[in-house]
């Protein structure tokens, strides 16, 4: 039973980001909030019951989650944003600490749907939140504290690793660590139909890349910021990994992943102003 409102989580949208935050969080050694102390708000009534039977979390709707808990975690689609804080605003006490996933809404559009002076904390996770490595970074709205910056920061922590960045940066950061997973994902498939082309069995392939991604990322996490370092080491002189890097290069992958990031970060600038 959920009864202390500064130990309640409330989490409005349990779709994809939604779920992973609510997969890591319970998932992880020393979770910060348990099952009864989070609330979930869900549109959709089968999203509802799956969340439930996967989670045991309550669902409930925006004014008793409004009522019940102290922090509140929006993960609803931008143009659901507007909607979910017109519909919370009259709830809210200025205790209420609001924390937006959602992508392009700025905090001050965020601020501005409120009719107190709410802490605010705009966040960018991404899905490997999951399996509790994810990568969030946070901005502070304008009546955020440090310690509410702290207190988010620690929530976030307990999926993965988090950065503080301006505002100004959140754009940017979507389209590198938010939208990043979808990369790395569409990479993977891609070499997995490399690997059917060259007549492996398809869960062969799958076995080998996904084995290959886990071991370079972490490869990746502890080397730091050389990457160009590592991918040397593989590049045999005159071997087998250079007459690949050589065919990459020749499809311009490495200028396709610089304007698809680009891509990304205008398509979070226009949904902003949509
Ligand atoms: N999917 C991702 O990898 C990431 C998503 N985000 C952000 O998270 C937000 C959600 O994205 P997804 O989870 O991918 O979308 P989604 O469509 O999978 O989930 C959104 C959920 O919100 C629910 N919903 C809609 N209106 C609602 C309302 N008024 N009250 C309660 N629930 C409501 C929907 O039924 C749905 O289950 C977006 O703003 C996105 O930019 C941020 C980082 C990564
Ligand atoms: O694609 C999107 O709009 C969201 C934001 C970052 C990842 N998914």
């Amino acid at each position: 039973m959920v009864s202390d409102i500064s130990t309640t989580l409330a989490l409005i949208g349990g779709g994809n980001m939604g779920s992973a935050m609510l997969a890591g969080l319970l998932g992880g050694e020393s979770p910060p909030y348990t099952s009864d102390r989070i609330l979930v708000v869900e549109a959709s009534p089968e999203r509802a019951e799956y969340l439930t039977s996967t989670f045991g979390v309550a669902t409930t709707t925006l004014d008793e989650a409004a009522q019940r808990a102290g922090t509140i975690l929006i993960v609803v689609k931008p143009y659901h944003v507007a909607g979910v804080l017109a519909e919370l605003s009259g709830n809210l006490t200025d205790e209420h600490l609001i924390i937006s996933a959602a992508g392009a809404i700025g905090i001050a559009q965020i601020e501005g749907s409120l009719a107190g002076k709410n802490p605010v904390v705009r966040c960018m996770p991404n899905t490997a939140a999951s399996v509790g490595e994810g990568m969030t970074a946070i901005s502070a709205g304008t009546h955020a504290q440090p310690a509410d910056l702290d207190k988010v920061q620690s929530l976030m922590e307990c999926v993965g690793r988090v950065v503080r960045v301006p505002e100004s940066q959140l754009d940017a950061v979507t389209a590198l660590s938010g939208s990043g997973p979808a990369y790395f994902f569409y990479l993977a498939e891609a070499l997995i139909d490399a690997g059917v082309l060259l007549g492996l069995s398809r869960p062969l392939a799958v076995e080998l890349v996904n084995q290959t991604a886990v071991g370079a990322g972490l490869m990746l996490r502890e080397a730091g910021d050389e990457a160009v370092r590592l991918r040397a080491e593989v590049s045999s002189p005159g071997g087998m990994t250079i007459a690949a890097i050589r065919a990459l290069e020749g499809g311009a992958v490495r200028a396709a992943v610089m304007s698809a990031a680009e891509a990304a970060r205008d398509r979070s600038v226009e949904q902003r102003s949509a």
